[in-house]
């Protein structure tokens, strides 16, 4: 049997404290399993399920069977605080319970042998536990389901254009940002998946290409979905984006820019993002407006696309005041325009990690901080933000729920003909128009490749109505969903796909 330092413990609360008193289980107290329990490949026998067990409410419900020994379960449990419901807090590693792969982390604890343990203070659950001999039967509610695995696409995929496929008939079509739930990942070329939102959403599952065959094709010369390799370039310095910003390239930056790209070879060429996991959230009335993030290269039309959605609808819409230490005009109010800064506060921002995005211009600072984000959104109002993607870390958590539109520029012959008339012009003399559009396709490609898997909405901008109207709708509609699809990462880092 194991220590009893690995057996069944609370966790402590938030702070270091404990948040029950003690540990929970002392030596006599175990939660043991037999040792066949313990064997890897155990396939448990499930007692025949009581009929009040699972109404039509709880469907979520499970009934896990274990029989005690002398050795520990090697499980935690807490108290969830803002639920109170009792969770599991950890599965030890090798450990009986772990072996057994039917108790989770995160699952939350209803019954032990038909006793509720709702309401109940840890300690109380306690003589439950003792009391138990033999088989112990745990009524719990899984923290996720274990069979299902949702994904959001990263790429169009289309196998009527596929060779690969071992049976056109048999795959599903998506395009990039569609929610898939896949059913099968033991084959690791072909996973199977179905469709979400077809009809009645549980159709066939059918075949698609498993994230090792996507990232195989990515780097195979032949396969017609073989994307461009993309380079990795140094990421640019934070801050200085949009209204910050110095100048545009100059010739030499970006003929240093270019011979970069050539030499990368095969070390600099990245894989395409794939799939993301995600997971269903119910939509309450009590949730906050989610956080909007444009991000998208140098010129692409995001300042624009920003400009119009305030135009459209002040009250829905709002921006972050960013900060700054040059001195205020006239005209401007403080907290209108900007938060009027001496540099010694606006470096004690810095240390304190307030800003997303800060960076200097002509001698003074400039930022974005995530109080100014906090506030519009306190305000019941979309906040608009446009920041590099390197800078989505900051704001990429639950607390934002950022909705990430990634603002990509249309063909070059597209560009040609819809910029004719933008200011969209360099500094640097000696470029072409051309010039300034291949960096922008360019720097989008690199942006896609080493950021994609964060952005939920890609717009192409080449007719800016269309392109606005096609973001409107889309904000608008985020609104409406009864079930918002958010990154696993958000709400169980663990899960993180
Ligand atoms: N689809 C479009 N068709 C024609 N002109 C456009 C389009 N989108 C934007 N523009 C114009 O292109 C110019 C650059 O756009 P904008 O300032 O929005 O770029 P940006 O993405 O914010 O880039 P920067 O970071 O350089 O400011 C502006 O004059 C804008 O009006």
């Amino acid at each position: 049997g194991s220590s009893p330092q690995t057996g069944a413990m609370s966790e402590p609360g938030p702070g270091g404290r404990p948040a029950a008193a003690g540990p929970l289980f002392t030596s006599q107290h175990f939660l043991c399993v037999h040792d066949a329990v313990a064997q890897r490949d155990f396939e448990p026998v499930l007692p025949p399920v009581p009929d009040d067990a699972l109404d039509e409410e709880e469907d979520s419900v499970k009934i896990v069977s274990l029989v005690k020994t002398k050795e520990p379960l090697g499980a935690t449990i807490k108290k969830d605080k803002s639920s109170g419901a009792i969770v599991v807090a950890r599965i030890m590693r090798g450990g009986p319970a772990d072996k057994s792969g039917l108790i989770h982390e995160g699952d939350e604890l209803k019954e032990v042998n038909g006793v509720s343990v709702e309401h109940r203070k840890p300690k109380e659950i306690l003589p439950l536990l003792a009391r138990s001999e033999g088989e112990i039967k745990f009524k719990i509610v899984p923290a996720f389901s274990q069979e299902e695995l949702f994904v959001r696409t990263l790429f169009d995929y289309d196998p009527l254009d596929d060779p690969a496929i071992p049976c056109k008939d048999a795959a599903v079509a998506f395009q990039r940002g569609d929610v898939l739930e896949v059913v099968s990942m033991e084959d690791d070329t072909w996973w199977q998946a179905r469709r979400l939102g077809d009809g009645d959403g549980d159709g066939r599952a059918g075949l698609i290409p498993s994230r090792q065959l996507h990232e195989r094709w990515a780097r195979s010369p032949v396969h017609p979905f073989t994307p461009r390799p993309v380079t990795v370039r140094p990421e640019r310095s934070p801050g200085l984006r949009r209204s910050f910003r110095l100048g545009r390239k100059s010739s030499l930056a970006r003929e240093a820019a270019r011979s970069r790209r050539w030499s990368a070879g095969v070390h600099g060429a990245m894989c395409p993002p794939t799939y993301v996991e995600v997971i269903p959230h119910p939509r309450e009335p009590r949730d906050r407006r989610r956080l909007v993030v444009l991000v998208g290269p140098g010129g692409v039309g995001v300042s624009e696309l920003k400009r119009r959605l305030l135009v459209s609808d002040p009250d829905r819409y709002g921006v972050a005041v960013p900060y700054t230490t040059r001195e205020r005009r006239r005209h401007e109010s403080e907290g209108v325009d900007y938060h009027f800064l001496s540099v010694h506060s606006f470096e004690e921002h810095i240390l304190n990690q307030r800003f997303i995005e800060y960076g200097t211009y002509r001698g003074h600072y400039y930022g974005t901080s995530l109080d100014s984000v906090q506030r519009v959104m306190a305000e019941d109002k979309v906040c608009l933000l446009d920041v590099h993607p390197s800078n989505l870390k900051h704001v990429y958590s639950a607390e934002f729920k950022p909705f990430v539109v990634f603002v990509k520029p249309p063909r070059i012959e597209e560009l040609r003909l819809t910029r004719r008339r933008a200011k969209f012009v360099c500094d640097d003399e000696e470029s072409s128009p051309d010039e300034d559009f291949e960096d922008m396709i360019d720097e989008a490609e690199t942006m896609e490749s080493q950021f994609g898997q964060l952005f939920e909405k890609v717009i192409v901008n080449g007719d800016v109505a269309t392109a606005f109207r096609e973001l409107r709708a889309e904000l608008e509609g985020l609104e409406d969903a009864a079930v918002q699809w958010l990154p696993a990462q958000w709400i169980c880092p663990s899960l993180y796909f």
